[in-house]
Parts: structure tokens; C-alpha cells; sequence
């Protein structure tokens, strides 16, 4: 079994040590968090031992029922692979921990490439990763066109990516987030820094990214136009689509042309957390103009997608399963995701 840590148990770490458990060959070995609040207690709910960043502040913990299991130092050191979900910006401090233990180490997206040496996206690079030490799962817009791009770059090649990512201001629980009532331009220059994410993984792809924020916190969604090197159709794009098992498709039958709607859809199917952790591509939207203008409109889950992505990576670091299909059929299976149609 990989034992697994999870540093800093927020938004994406409760869902990667959730999916992380689920794993027949993971198992969390502990979490951590920097003050108690309603997160340790789902920790603690969970049998997820927790530890903390300043072992100073173990009374307040004590005080709110909730046991210590002792310091991030040393859950790193009973750790094979840590994952360090912690802020943005956070991670990169914690980098001698992780070099002092000779520990493998996972950062997700708000650090930079240059911290891991090494960006990953599970349908790109899986194979890249292989017994890696450091690495970076990249941003979940970053991870969401990813996916697509490689997929249609592989069967048609791609001669430039033109993408706009609206993104949501916050995630659901940050109430200190916004705008409230504005269409931010972030950043206002372009590229943002979704394009050269995505180079940091398929290197040769020509892309310009923009972006903004509005007020909404469900999901993320692209605008993305794909300029072919090769003709295509509508129908051979949609059946590429369908044989992805990260790639969802949001049929016209099922009515669904929002965020809201497939956000409600992924919490009937009784999804955790209502987690949409595939792309959800817009089969309506799907269009191929002059067989090779592709446009398409999809959404990103931005608390779910890098979650799945984690999973593998820590697969491919850890060595002993070797390639991407196997190891995303596993981490599938696992958590129960099999891709909206
Ligand atoms: N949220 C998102 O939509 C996405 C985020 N990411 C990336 O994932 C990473 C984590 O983001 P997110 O989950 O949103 O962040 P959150 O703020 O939701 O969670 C961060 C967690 O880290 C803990 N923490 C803070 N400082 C430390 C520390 N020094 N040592 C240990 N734990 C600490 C916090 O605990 P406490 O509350 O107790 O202080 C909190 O539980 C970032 O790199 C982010 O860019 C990637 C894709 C999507
Ligand atoms: O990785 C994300 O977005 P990004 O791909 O736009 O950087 C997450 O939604 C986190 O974004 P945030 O930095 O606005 O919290």
C-alpha cells in the first residue's frame, strides 16, 4: 500500500484523501490542518489522523475535541508521497520538508512548474511521472484543457488553440470571495497563464489563453476554438468524446445548458459532493466549421477535476503501475466515476 499524506485538508485535500482511501492500493496515513473548524472534524468523522502545521496550537485543538496526532514534520516522515494541498504560494515553503525526508511530493496548481521541475496531466504525461520525486498536478482549467486538446491533437493535430476560461470567483465555502457584482478581467493582459500551464505539459501546442471572473462558484467554463491540421467531423469528434473516460458529454436531451443545471444533475446521480471530476463538454455546442475549425463550450469543476488527476500521479510516482489507461481505469473505478453521456 502507497501511504499517503495529504498537507493541508481544504477544498481539494478532503476530496483527494477521500479519493485517495477509496484506492485498493492507497491508504491516507494522515491530514493535516492549521486550526480546528468544521474540516477537522470531517477529518476526524473520516479516521483520518490529523496533524498540524504549528504543534504550538495543539491545546486550541484539544479544546475543540479534536485528537493530534502530532506535527506535519512528522507526518511527512511516516509518508511515502505527500500531496500538499495547501494554499498558493504555501506549498513552495514546504519543499525542504519534503527534500529533508527524501519524500516524494505532490503540489497542485497554485504553485509554480519551476517548484516540481515537472507538470502532469494524467491522459498527457502519466508515463513522464514514473518514479518521479517532485511534481505538480496542473490548475484545473489548465487540467480540463489538457484533456480535450490532447485528445484532438492526437487524432487531427492542432495548429493553434484559441480558449477563453470564465472563471467562478470562489469556491462554494469562501464567502470572503467575489465579485459580487462585476465581470473581472483576470488578468486583464494576455496570455493568462492557462496557455503557458498547458505548454508546461504538451510543450509543441501553439495556444492563447484569456480569462476573467464572475460571480457565480460553481464551475469554471471554456470557450474553445481548435484550429485542425486535418479535417474532421462533428460526429467523429463526439465519438472520440465518448470513448474518453475523463471527457463527459452533456447531451441536448438532457436539457442542460448551465453550470447550475449539471451541477444539480451531478448531485441526483449522487456524485460526492455533487463532484464533477470529468470535462463537461457541450455535445450542442460542438461545432466544425470548414472541417478544421473546431469550436466547444465545457465546464470544469474546479474543486473535482485535479482530484483524479492527483490520484494517478501518485500512481506513476510511486512506480509499480506503468501506464496512464491502467491507472486512470483504477482510480475510475475506485471512486465511482464513469463519465456523464
Ligand atoms: N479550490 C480550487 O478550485 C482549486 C485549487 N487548486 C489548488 O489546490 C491547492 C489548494 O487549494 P484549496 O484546496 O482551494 O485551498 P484551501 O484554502 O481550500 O485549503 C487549504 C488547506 O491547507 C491548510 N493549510 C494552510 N496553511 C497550511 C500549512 N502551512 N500547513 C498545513 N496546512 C495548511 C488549510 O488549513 P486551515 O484552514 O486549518 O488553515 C486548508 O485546510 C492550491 O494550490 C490551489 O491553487 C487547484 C485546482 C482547483
Ligand atoms: O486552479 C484554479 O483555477 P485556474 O485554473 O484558473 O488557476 C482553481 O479554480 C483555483 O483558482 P483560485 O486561485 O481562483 O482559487
Amino acid at each position: 500500500m502507497i501511504k499517503v499524506a495529504v498537507n493541508g485538508y481544504g477544498t481539494i485535500g478532503k476530496r483527494v484523501a477521500d479519493a485517495v482511501s477509496c484506492q485498493p492500493d492507497m491508504e491516507i496515513i494522515g491530514v493535516s490542518k492549521t486550526k480546528p473548524g468544521a474540516e477537522a472534524y470531517v477529518a476526524k468523522e473520516r479516521g483520518y489522523p490529523l496533524y498540524i502545521a504549528d504543534i504550538g496550537k495543539k491545546d486550541a485543538f484539544i479544546k475543540a475535541g479534536l485528537e493530534v496526532a502530532g506535527s506535519v514534520e512528522e507526518m511527512i516522515q511516516k509518508a511515502d508521497i505527500v500531496v500538499d494541498a495547501t494554499p498558493g504560494g504555501v506549498g513552495e515553503g514546504n519543499k525542504a520538508l519534503y527534500e529533508k525526508y527524501q519524500k516524494k511530493a505532490i503540489w497542485e496548481g497554485g504553485e509554480e512548474h519551476e517548484l516540481a521541475g515537472f507538470s502532469f496531466n494524467s491522459s498527457c504525461n502519466y508515463d513522464q511521472a514514473i518514479g518521479r520525486q517532485f511534481a505538480r498536478v496542473v490548475s484545473c482549467n489548465t487540467t480540463g484543457l489538457c484533456r480535450i486538446i490532447k485528445l484532438i491533437d492526437s487524432v487531427f493535430g492542432v495548429k493553434k488553440v484559441r480558449a477563453t476560461m470564465v472563471r467562478r470567483g470562489g469556491d462554494p465555502g469562501d464567502i470572503k470571495r467575489g465579485p459580487i457584482d462585476a465581470i473581472v478581467l483576470n488578468p486583464v493582459t494576455i496570455p493568462s497563464h492557462h496557455g503557458p500551464d498547458v505548454q508546461s505539459v504538451l510543450p509543441h501546442i501553439s495556444i492563447v489563453t484569456s480569462a476573467m471572473i464572475v460571480p457565480t462558484t460553481l464551475m469554471h467554463m471554456h470557450f474553445i476554438n481548435m484550429e485542425l491540421k486535418n479535417p474532421a467531423t462533428k460526429e467523429q469528434v463526439i465519438e472520440l468524446i465518448k470513448a474518453h473516460s475523463r471527457l463527459g458529454l452533456i447531451e441536448k436531451s438532457t436539457g442542460i445548458t448551465s453550470t447550475a443545471e449539471l451541477k444539480e444533475f451531478t448531485s441526483d446521480l449522487l456524485r460526492p459532493r455533487g463532484d464533477l471530476w470529468e470535462n463537461g463538454i457541450f455535445a450542442d455546442s460542438l461545432s466544425v466549421l470548414d472541417g478544421t475549425d473546431l469550436y466547444l463550450f465545457q465546464a470544469i469543476h474546479q474543486e473535482a477535476d485535479v482530484v483524479v488527476e492527483t490520484v494517478d500521479c501518485i500512481r506513476a510516482m510511486a512506480g509499480d503501475v506503468k501506464t496512464a489507461m491502467e491507472s486512470i481505469s483504477i482510480t475510475n473505478k475506485a471512486v465511482g466515476l464513469t463519465a456523464i453521456r
